[in-house]
């Protein structure tokens, strides 16, 4: 029978106890036993309409019963889902929560390590900083030891000089005897001038007497030829005493300008100096000054003879005292005798001592050319030194033992120096390297040469690297000095900045995010460094960062997989445009398709990294390709001549590279991210000439710059709110500063004093740089993330997705 949708079997069954009467049942064929399949009742109509209406009746009864049975069935099975999918979640959440804990673990291990590693470097530190104030206090003891050497320099000068200044003395001495003597000549010659007027005074009276003049004549020419030998013997010594005069005059003046003639101001002047000069100049005077020579050669002759006699007085006492040694004399006698020993060979030192130096004297031989007698003398004042320390120290062995230990000061002072500048430069290194650790952005500083705009200017180079750490800049207030990470000189090649640089390329490779900027003036370098020059003969950092990425890439190919995918922006006039897609067909398009132009927005992930969402990111499978793009993306930028630049650069470049590695091992996926960033030069319209358009161009780079100064202030302040949204370009480097991020800036600076002030504010700006703290951390998925996040991807990009295995 058919009831409703379903159909219903039944089977009326005879019951021989009721007659006629009959039951039924619904249940299907198959459910039956055999025995009362296929049985077939007649009864008759009234009975059987009866029966038909209680059969539907009964299948109205069982269709309700069975309706229960299924939504029974149907909550039944619902329950079960339920505790299904919640024991599933539990243990998908537990299995995550153990690796969770398993990554806090580990974290904390490595934090663990990294404190300890920061606690010992932050050890190592104290060391050399204890070590360098040792240094220092080592070095100041040093200095204070070489002043009071110097003092004694400058009492042993002061000896030398009152010895030359009692000779001097004996000069002067006999000056004034010459200067009497020329006294009583001048007299003298008043005398017989006078006699000779007196004698012309005659003359004329005797001229007027006219008698007798014969015999007066006679008389006249008689007194004449005697009063004319007095006359020319009266005029010959006249002008002898005139010549000797002269010449004594010349002597005073010559010995007079000796005198005021100022010591030459030598520091220290060692024995083998000052006893020259001393000796050359007493040679001087001796040659100059007859009388001097008659009196050097007395003070000779005395000399030897006191030296003589002293020396056979000393033989004598010798002798006797090696009698009495013989014959054993009383000890107090003994004393005696050796008190007056002692004294006469300290007197016998003494004149030997004034011998020589006398002999030199006479001689004028230069000391310096016999270094033997020199040694001689020395040795001989100072053996007197030793001899009779209260008297007149051995000025010789003083000042060679001086010198001696001058020149080991020297070399002591230049070793102290060389360990200073080399102890300097590690603490320097150690320095940097913690506080790379701590996060801190690092600051390299790049000294162009000078170009010919700036030789045709004519101002002198004022920017010079100091050490591999400074750089000095001679300002008109006097020198300043910066401290940098690393400071690359004019001469410094492309390749040596990239040897500092390559160590962030594997950072990238290892899954951080990392930034490289270049910073500075127009024309100061900056697409030098980051692009290279126009021909590529000497690639910048951006084109070895390829090639860098590449070959890490391949070094690490049986580990891992890499995917590298870049995009390409420049931010001009507060606009940011994709370098990759070009503006032709761009143009095309947006005409084809009626719609809006494709914007490109910076947005931050959860992770505060920045991306930028509709830029277009094209894969590459070779370094060659990412230069291919590179160089699209080059050929589409804003360039423009100015004053200062031929090409200067009108807008910011930014060069995005994401390596995407996957661990064929465990199968985690790290992303590190390379942002590359050439801005545009911070200039001022007048120095550039620029007009019109280029203005406009100019006002937004420098606000801009402005914009990313304020960050930086605010950063380095520790302010707590900084204003990344002022500008796209801060927005585009909020990653970098302050952010999760490792970050290098490299500030480009002129050389040239035309560019002076643009130059401080450049190395100003780079020095609060140097204080920003960045918190960058590795981006890396475990392998179940990994392959959750593709879920995801495919499902938004409406893809089929296969069954997840987590
Ligand atoms: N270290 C260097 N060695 C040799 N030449 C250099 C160096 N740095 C810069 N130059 C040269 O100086 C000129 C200006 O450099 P560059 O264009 O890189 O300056 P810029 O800072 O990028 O300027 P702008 O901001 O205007 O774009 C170029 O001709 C470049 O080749």
């Amino acid at each position: 029978m058919n009831f409703g949708s379903s159909n219903i079997s039944i089977r009326i069954k005879f019951d021989s106890n009721k007659g006629s009467a009959c039951f039924y049942t619904v249940l299907s064929e198959s459910q039956l036993p055999e025995s009362l399949q296929d049985v077939k009742v007649y009864i008759p109509y009234e009975s059987a309409e009866l029966c038909i209406a209680q059969i539907v009746q009964d299948i109205e009864v069982m269709k309700k019963k069975h309706l229960e049975m299924v939504q029974e069935m149907e909550e039944n099975f619902q329950l079960t889902a339920q505790k299904t999918q919640k024991w599933l979640v539990q243990r998908v959440r537990s299995h995550y929560l153990n690796k969770l804990n398993t990554v806090r673990r580990m974290l904390d291990l490595y934090q663990e390590r990294v404190e300890k590693n920061k606690a010992d470097w932050e050890k190592k530190a104290a060391g050399l900083a204890e070590q360098n104030q040792q240094l220092l206090e080592e070095r100041r003891a040093e200095r204070r030891k070489n002043e009071e050497e110097a003092l004694q320099w400058q009492r042993e000068k002061s000896k030398m000089l009152e010895l030359f200044s009692s000779r001097m003395d004996v000069l002067h001495c006999h000056q004034a005897s010459t200067l009497q003597e020329l006294q009583m000549a001048r007299q003298e010659i008043g005398k017989v001038q006078e006699m000779m007027a007196s004698q012309q005074q005659q003359e004329a009276t005797e001229e007027n007497e006219n008698s007798d003049k014969e015999n007066m004549a006679q008389q006249q020419t008689m007194t004449c030829s005697g009063s004319d030998q007095p006359l020319e013997g009266a005029n010959a010594r006249l002008e002898e005493l005139k010549e000797n005069l002269y010449q004594r005059e010349r002597e005073i003046t010559e010995l007079l300008k000796a005198e005021r003639t100022p010591v030459p101001p030598v520091p220290q002047p060692p024995c083998s100096i000052l006893l020259p000069a001393v000796i050359h100049k007493a040679h001087i005077v001796c040659c100059a000054v007859s009388e001097t020579q008659r009196l050097l050669d007395q003070m000779i002759e005395d000399n030897r003879a006191a030296l003589a006699e002293a020396r056979d007085k000393l033989n004598h006492l010798q002798n006797e005292k090696q009698n009495r040694n013989d014959g054993e004399e009383s000890r107090d006698q003994d004393g005696s005798n050796e008190s007056s020993l002692t004294f006469l060979q300290e007197t016998v030192r003494e004149y030997e001592v004034c011998q020589i130096a006398l002999d030199y004297i006479k001689s004028g031989e230069s000391l310096a050319t016999n270094d033997c007698e020199i040694s001689e003398l020395e040795d001989v004042l100072g053996q007197e030194a030793v001899q009779t320390p209260n008297k007149v120290k051995g000025v010789g062995q003083q000042l060679l033992l001086l010198q001696d230990q001058l020149k080991q000061e020297k070399d002591e002072k230049k070793k102290i120096i060389e360990n200073y500048t080399s102890e300097r430069a590690m603490r320097k290194k150690y320095y940097n390297m913690v506080e790379e650790m701590k996060g801190k952005i690092r600051v390299f500083c790049r000294i162009r040469p000078v170009n010919r705009s700036e030789v045709a200017q004519g101002g002198g180079v004022v920017v010079e690297k100091s050490d591999d750490h400074s750089v000095n800049v001679e300002t008109p207030r006097g020198p300043r000095e910066f401290q940098f990470d690393k400071v690359f000189s004019a001469e410094s090649t492309q390749e040596d900045l990239f040897q500092d640089t390559n160590r962030l390329i594997q950072l990238v490779i290892d899954g951080y995010n990392v930034c490289i900027f270049a910073y500075g003036q127009t024309g100061s370098g900056k697409t030098f460094t980051m692009v290279g020059d126009k021909d590529q003969k000497n690639p910048g950092i951006m084109p070895r960062s390829f090639n860098a990425i590449f070959d890490l890439m391949r070094e690490n190919s049986p580990r891992f997989d890499f995917k590298v995918s870049a995009y390409m922006l420049e931010l001009y006039n507060d606009r940011l445009q994709d370098l990759l897609v070009s503006q032709a067909g761009e143009a095309s398009a947006q005409t084809q398709a009626h719609g809006p132009a494709r914007r490109v927005e910076i947005k931050r992930n959860r992770k505060g990294v920045v991306f930028a969402q509709g830029a277009e990111t094209k894969e590459a499978s070779s370094a060659q390709e990412l230069y291919a793009l590179f160089q699209q993306a080059c050929a589409s930028r804003h360039i423009s001549a100015t004053k200062m630049n031929v090409e200067s650069s009108r807008s910011h470049l930014i060069v995005g590279i994401m390596v995407e590695s996957k661990n064929l091992t465990n199968g985690s996926v790290s992303t590190g991210k390379l942002s590359l960033v050439d801005l545009a030069g911070s200039e001022r319209a007048a120095k550039t000439g620029v007009k019109d358009h280029q203005l406009k161009e100019a006002n937004s780079i420098n606000k801009s710059l402005s914009a990313l100064g304020d960050v930086i202030s605010a950063l380095s302040a520790e302010l707590p709110h900084v204003p990344y949204r002022n500008s796209k370009l801060t927005q585009v480097m909020q990653d970098s500063l302050g952010g999760n991020a490792k970050t290098l800036m490299i500030v480009n600076v002129s050389p040239s004093e035309c560019n002076l002030d643009e130059t401080l504010t450049s190395l100003i700006y780079a020095t609060r740089v140097k204080a920003i703290t960045n918190n960058a951390q590795r981006n890396v998925d475990s392998k179940e993330i990994a392959q959750l996040k593709e879920v995801i991807m495919r499902l938004k990009s409406g893809q089929a997705v296969e069954d997840v295995d987590v």
